[in-house]
């Protein structure tokens, strides 16, 4: 069952940020996910990303598994993720591409005579969303009642461990098995997301995952914003306050594509994320013990992967 939503809408250049803080946190209360508009982050710009992506995933296979994912960087073919571990299906139906944080010198690169504006475009705005994000983090601090530079404080935006995800959805290929989604479902796992998508639908969010049979709703594209959701990390960090909330895509009739561009703002990996104080009391002790993001990561990570 499908229902569509209506997410709240944030303004990130509201000289009120007070009240921008205040639906920040219902939103994230009530949704864990919410539309960002005047982000800062030009839509030529993207729309250049989306262009790059695209001619990125039409090379032929062999040039693709050349910068086959090594540290977390570069392409992953067809079903080689799942999102959902629970799964027994082979694999979701999508490709992707990851690009990390610049100064440890890790990313993969098409060869500058394919793709001579990959590099570049993917750099600037790699640069850009993290620099929205940063002041989104600061809001998202004052709806948590602490300083706006809390997040800096505490060293998450030192080095953040930030990634940016090329995504391609080729349509379902493998009309056999029922259970082949385009992403299954699955919860992020960083602070928060920031989510381009080129429009064509797919995306369904599940706000109460503990609620059989689960409901699943539709999350339209809306031109020019972001669809922001919140990590597991930044849930943990508030002690449940905001929800991490389950999300997934479909899988797409044959002869359709889609494209987004998920940008995930992780905390620097020596980050301890531990319960805020301004999220826990007597009655409502932290859910869990202090960890270094990092560890948290790998854990994550290795269960997706295997
Ligand atoms: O492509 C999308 O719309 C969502 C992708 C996603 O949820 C993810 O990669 O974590
Ligand atoms: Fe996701």
């Amino acid at each position: 069952m499908s229902d569509a939503l209506q997410l709240p809408v944030v303004d990130l250049s509201s000289p009120d940020r007070l009240s921008t803080a205040d639906s920040i946190r219902q939103a994230c209360i009530d949704h864990g996910f919410f539309y960002l508009v005047n982000h800062g982050v030009d839509e030529d710009l993207v729309k250049k990303v989306f262009e790059q992506s695209g001619k990125f995933f039409s090379l032929p296979i062999q040039d693709k598994m050349k910068l086959a994912r090594k540290n977390h960087r570069g392409y992953t073919p067809l079903y080689a993720e799942k999102l959902d571990p629970t799964l027994i299906t082979k694999g979701d139906s999508k490709e992707s591409f990851y690009i990390g944080p610049p100064h440890e010198n890790l990313n993969q690169w098409p060869l500058q005579e394919d793709l001579p504006s990959w590099r570049s475009t993917m750099e600037t705005y790699y640069q850009k969303v993290l620099s929205a994000g940063t002041k989104l983090l600061s809001v998202i601090a004052l709806s948590l009642k602490l300083d706006e530079d809390f997040f800096e404080k505490v060293g998450t935006l030192n080095e953040p461990y930030a990634f940016i995800c090329l995504l391609h959805y080729p349509g379902d290929l493998d009309s056999s098995s029922d259970d082949i989604y385009g992403a299954s479902a699955h919860s992020d796992y960083g602070m928060i997301t920031l989510l381009a998508t080129d429009g064509v639908p797919g995306l369904q969010i599940c706000r109460d995952k503990s609620k059989q049979p689960q409901v699943w709703e539709d999350v339209p594209s809306m031109t020019g914003a972001f669809i922001v959701n919140i990590g597991d990390t930044m849930e943990r960090w508030t002690n449940w306050l905001f929800r991490s909330t389950l999300h997934r895509v479909l899988p797409l009739p044959p002869s359709q594509e889609r494209y987004s561009v998920a940008f995930f703002l992780n905390p620097s990996k020596d980050c301890m994320v531990e319960c805020l104080e301004s999220c826990c009391s007597e009655a409502c002790p932290p859910r869990y013990p202090p960890i270094k993001f990092i560890d948290y990561l790998e854990e994550r990570l290795r269960v997706t992967y295997s």
